[in-house]
Formats: structure tokens, sequence, C-alpha cells
């Protein structure tokens, strides 16, 4: 990389860090990627996130995407990077402005925008610090796509690429407030709401008999689906399920048991509602939904089960019996320590919408499906 063309060339990888702990620098991070703002991750150039970014001067030659998008912009092939997640450097023949690069990172507009090419893929001597922005862009549910040291970008948010262990540290989480709650399911139903200091998702859980029974619970963890959830969607077996999980605790309770509903804020997988619904725009296209969220250079699976184990643990419980039939869960919370007694296989009617989703959770993902 040319010299000339890094602004603040002086500070390259030795950004001030503000005082605040890691932590609050990885939330500051996020909040400036949904915002538009440029981020500084030390060791490496500046950062403008492609899709949100707020900075009509800004201009740049150099543009990080992941594998997933380079491949589909023939800049790479599968061999150089397993992960369609993993980053990809790549330089235009002339500086982008943020309409000319918005192409190059959503594949929605493949067909109607003829990309400003010619791209060539470049050595990414800070492949960490880039894994970190791509990661962080995941998290703000947006595109992950950048400019590479665009000028006129902005003041960006510095912080350093161990940030983000300290921010998704599932040890921050605690237990904020529990509200009776009387449902469909159980008119004795109470709530829990966790929160932690810096990652904004507020996850809740369910409960459903007493816990005192002494009795191993039934829990179920449910990843948020707007869709499916809320609207009853008929592309993913959400709805149902979570209705189904209350109906089982529910039974539970009433044979002197109980069980608990861990709803957890990871919409789409843990890809946000915006980005889900484009993988949605791209399964009506024919991807599946893994394809789907590749294609946009995401992660198939993001969520996070380890924050799940400290749900449970400041519930005071250690062991389980999971509904679920997917088996990578039944691993993440045993590997987190808790015991998962049984695992409660909870599968419903397949619909015509979702017949070819549930076909894909069980040939590809590895979901014990019938
Ligand atoms: N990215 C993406 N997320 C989806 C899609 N369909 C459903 N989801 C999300 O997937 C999550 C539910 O995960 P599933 O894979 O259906 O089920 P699971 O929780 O892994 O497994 P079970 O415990 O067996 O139900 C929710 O967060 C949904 O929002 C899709 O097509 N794309
Ligand atoms: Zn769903």
């Amino acid at each position: 990389m040319g010299k000339a063309e890094r602004p603040c060339a002086d500070h390259y990888g030795v950004r001030a860090l503000s005082g605040a702990s890691p932590s609050r620098r990885a939330a500051q991070a996020v909040d400036a990627l949904r915002h538009g703002w440029p981020i500084a991750i030390a060791g490496a150039p500046v950062l403008l996130p492609i899709e949100t970014g707020l900075a009509p001067q800004a201009k740049a030659a150099r543009l990080l995407i992941s594998t997933a998008r380079a491949e589909t912009l023939r800049l790479t092939n599968q061999r150089e990077a397993a992960r369609g997640s993993d980053p990809v450097l790549i330089r235009a023949g002339e500086p982008l402005d943020l309409a000319a690069a918005l192409p190059v990172a959503d594949p929605s507009l493949d067909l109607q925008t003829p990309l400003k090419g010619p791209f060539l893929a470049e050595a990414l001597p800070w492949r960490q610090e880039a894994e970190v922005a791509l990661e962080l862009a995941r998290i703000a549910g947006i595109l992950p796509a950048f400019m590479v040291a665009p000028e006129h970008g902005g003041e960006p948010v510095a912080l350093e690429a161990g940030d983000l262990a300290e921010f998704a540290d599932p040890e921050a989480l605690t237990i904020a407030t529990r509200a009776r709650l009387p449902i469909h399911a159980s008119e004795h139903a109470r709530i829990i709401a966790f929160r932690s200091a810096d990652d904004l998702r507020e996850h809740v859980a369910l409960v459903l008999g007493e816990q005192d029974s002494g009795k191993v619970p039934l829990v179920r963890l449910h990843s948020e689906c707007l869709t499916g959830d809320v609207f009853s969607s008929l592309k993913c077996d959400c709805g149902p399920q979570l209705d189904a999980a209350l109906v089982a605790m529910a039974d539970e309770a009433a044979q002197g048991g109980w069980g608990a509903v861990l709803y957890l804020r990871q919409e789409g997988r843990g890809i946000g509602i915006i980005n889900k619904l484009r993988a949605y725009h791209l399964q009506d296209d024919g991807h599946d939904t893994l394809e789907a969220n590749r294609r946009l250079g995401l992660p198939e699976e993001a969520r996070d089960f380890p924050v799940a184990a400290r749900m449970l643990e400041l519930m005071g419980v250690s062991a389980v019996r999971l509904m679920t039939n997917n088996p990578e869960k039944v691993a993440a919370l045993e590997a987190a320590g808790v015991t998962v007694t049984e695992r409660v296989p909870h599968q419903l009617p397949a619909n015509p919408h979702n017949a070819h989703y549930l076909d894909t959770k069980r040939d590809k993902a590895g979901h014990l499906l019938r």
C-alpha cells in the first residue's frame, strides 16, 4: 500500500485509544458502524462501512469484503479461504465513492448495477483486524464490506482487535429484573430479563412451573425470529416451535416439574433482521438458507450459545433437558459447562413454504429431523 494513500499515515497502527474499557470501545465501534462512521482498529487502516457510510466525499481504491462476496465477483476461489465470512482485500483500478462501492457490497444489486471493476485481490497483512471488522459489521447488522483508508472518510472510532472478546464475554451478563407474566400457556409464568453493560441485546427467560421442585428443567433455547415469532411466517418453523415449547413446559409444570424458554436476541442466526430479509430475497432467487448467508458474506451460523449457558448459571441451573433438533446447541451448552441430561426432539409439521428450509437444516446443517 502506497504511503500517500493512507490518511493519517503517521498514526497508522498507533492511533490513540480512548480511556474507555475494551468492551466499551467495541460497543462504540458497533455503534459507529451502524451510524456509518469509520473505525480504526490498531494495526489496520481506517475502515468506513460501505452500506451505512456517511461521508459523501469519501473515496478509496481498496475495499475489504468477505471471501464469499469475492467469489461472486470472481476475485478469489474457495481454496484460498474455506469460510465465506473470511476477509479479502481488493483493489479497484481507480478510487471509488460510496455509491460506486455499494454494488461490491450488496448482492441484491448484482443484476441491476454494473460493477466498477476490474478488481484485483491483494495480500492482507492485517488479517486478524480485518476479521474483527467483519465480525463487528455482523454484530451491527450491516453488510460486511468496508472502504479501506478512505480519503475524507471522517473521524474514526479507535479500538483494538482484542476488544471484541471482552465485548462478547458472557460473564458481563447480569439479571436486570424479574416479573410475573401470565401467558396463554400458563397464568403463572414468570419472566427474567438479562443485560450486559456494552452489548445492548437484552435476552429474556420465561419460566413455567416451580424451580424448587428439584427436577431437571425442560429448557428451550429459542433464537429471535421476528418474522416467525410475531407474524407467524411460514418460511421457517420458529413460531410453531415457540408455541409448542410453551405448551410442553406448561404440561411439565402441571406434573410438578418446570421449564424455561430462553429467548435469545440473535435474530437470523445472529445476522440481524435486515440481513436475514436480504437472505430471504436471495432465497427467492433459488439459494438455500445457508448459501444465502454466504452470498451476503456472513457466517451461515453466528449465534452465541455461551450466553445461554450464562443465563442458566444466573438462574441457578446446572443441568437441563434440552428441546432441540440441533446437535450444535447440545454441544455448545455442554462445552460451556451445562449438563444436558436428555435431548428432547422438537420437530413440528412442515408446510410447503418451509419444507426446503427444513430439508437444508437436516441435509447440510446436521439437524436431527425426519
Ligand atoms: N439467516 C437466516 N436465519 C434464519 C432463516 N430462517 C430462520 N432463521 C433464524 O434461525 C433461527 C432459528 O434457528 P433454526 O436453525 O431454525 O433452529 P435451531 O434453533 O438451530 O434448532 P432447533 O433447536 O432444532 O429448532 C432464528 O434466529 C431465525 O430468525 C434464514 O433463512 N436465514
Ligand atoms: Zn424463524
